[in-house]
């Protein structure tokens, strides 16, 4: 069984952990929290061991009663792979701690490709990572990208693709951020850094991307223009979409039109948090005009990456070659569709 940490017990670490515990060649040794708050009481109700993320606050987590294992270098030198889900930007500091202590390492989108020097999506570049010492699972949009783009550009290939994203303002519990009343181009330049991003596991990608940010705390959305290489029609997409697991073709008509109505199909599905793993496409939306792809998606930002981060792990230890075997296995264990 590898051992993972999970660095930042946070939207994307407490699901990375729970998605980690249910599979069966890996086991969650640890996670990390600096806030002695809810969740850290919640992470050990559940049986996890805690570790303080700054150990100089070791103290406040005694005087809030909340039983930890020791800070987050114990934890480290514990580990055989950290998955890394703190805020963005505090990994450059980390990684040497992960260097140090000789333990492997994965980044989430909120980090630069730079830090790693390496990028990873299961469909788009798995192979690339195994047995590397760290890799960066690209961010949520870039990964609802990966989802959907990959299978076009194998079947058929992909001369130019643009992209409108409409960006949620924060995730559901994020109080202080927005906008409440406000369409923002954000960033107002173009291009947004979703497409270089992109190219960084679905390599030669040609793609250009903007981004605005709504007030909406559900999920992404994204429009989709995609200049094909052949000619190819609407149920072609269709039959390569339907073969493929991760993503979702879903009707509008039945109830379906919105992001609101995703997230209660989610609710349906009975999953731990209502979470969407998958990446929900409208299938009204699909159209071939000249050419060109044109279709809408959606994407549940706090979910989407964990099964990525799943895959990411069996790559970096080499417990699995295959890229399409790791997906399966990630999809039996936490039944996506
Ligand atoms: N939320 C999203 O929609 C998505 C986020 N990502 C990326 O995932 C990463 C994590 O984001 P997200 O889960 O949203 O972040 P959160 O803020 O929800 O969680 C961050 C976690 O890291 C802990 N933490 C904070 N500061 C430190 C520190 N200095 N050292 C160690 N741990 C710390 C926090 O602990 P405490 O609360 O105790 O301070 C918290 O548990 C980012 O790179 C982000 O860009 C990727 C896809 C989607
Ligand atoms: O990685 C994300 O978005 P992104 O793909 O737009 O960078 C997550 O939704 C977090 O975005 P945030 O930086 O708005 O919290």
């Amino acid at each position: 069984m590898v051992k993972v940490a999970i660095n930042g017990y946070g939207t994307i670490g407490k699901r990375v952990a729970d998605a980690v515990a249910l599979q069966d060649d890996m086991e969650v040794i640890g996670v990390s929290k600096t806030r002695p708050n809810y969740e850290s009481k919640m992470a050990v109700q559940k049986g996890y061991n805690l570790y303080v993320g700054i150990p100089e606050r070791e103290k406040s987590f005694a005087e809030a009663g909340i039983e930890i294992s020791g800070t987050v270098d114990d934890m480290i030198e514990e580990a055989d792979v950290v998955v890394d889900c703190t805020p963005g930007n505090i990994g450059p500091e980390n990684l040497k701690k992960y260097q140090k202590a000789g333990v492997k390492a994965i980044y989430q989108g909120g980090e630069k490709h730079t830090l790693t020097g390496l990028s990873f999506n299961s469909f788009g570049n798995y192979a690339d990572s195994l047995g590397k010492d760290c890799t960066r699972v690209v961010s949520c949009n870039t990964t609802g990208l990966t989802r959907s783009l990959k299978p076009i550009e194998d079947f058929v290939g992909i001369k130019k693709i643009r992209a409108v994203m409409v960006r949620r303002g924060g995730d559901p519990y994020q109080v202080n951020k927005g906008p409440i009343n406000a369409v923002v181009p954000n960033p107002p330049t173009v291009p947004s850094h979703h497409g270089p991003d992109l190219a960084t596991v679905m390599y030669g990608a040609n793609i250009v991307t903007v981004a605005l940010l709504v007030p909406t705390t559900l999920m992404h959305q994204h429009n989709l223009m995609v200049e094909l290489r052949d000619d190819v029609s609407v149920d072609d997409i269709i039959d390569v979409w339907e073969k493929r697991s991760r993503i979702l073709l879903l009707n509008a008509k039945d109830g379906l039109g919105s992001t609101a109505e995703f997230m209660e199909y989610a609710k349906e599905l009975g999953r731990s948090r209502n979470d969407l793993f998958e990446i929900p496409i409208w299938k009204e939306s699909i159209n071939v005009v000249d050419g060109e792809l044109f279709y809408m998606q959606a994407v549940h930002q706090e979910s989407d990456v964990v099964p990525e981060n799943i895959d990411a792990i069996r790559a970096l230890l080499e417990l699995e070659e295959n890229n399409e075997k790791s997906i399966a296995k990630t999809n039996k264990a936490m039944g996506i569709l």
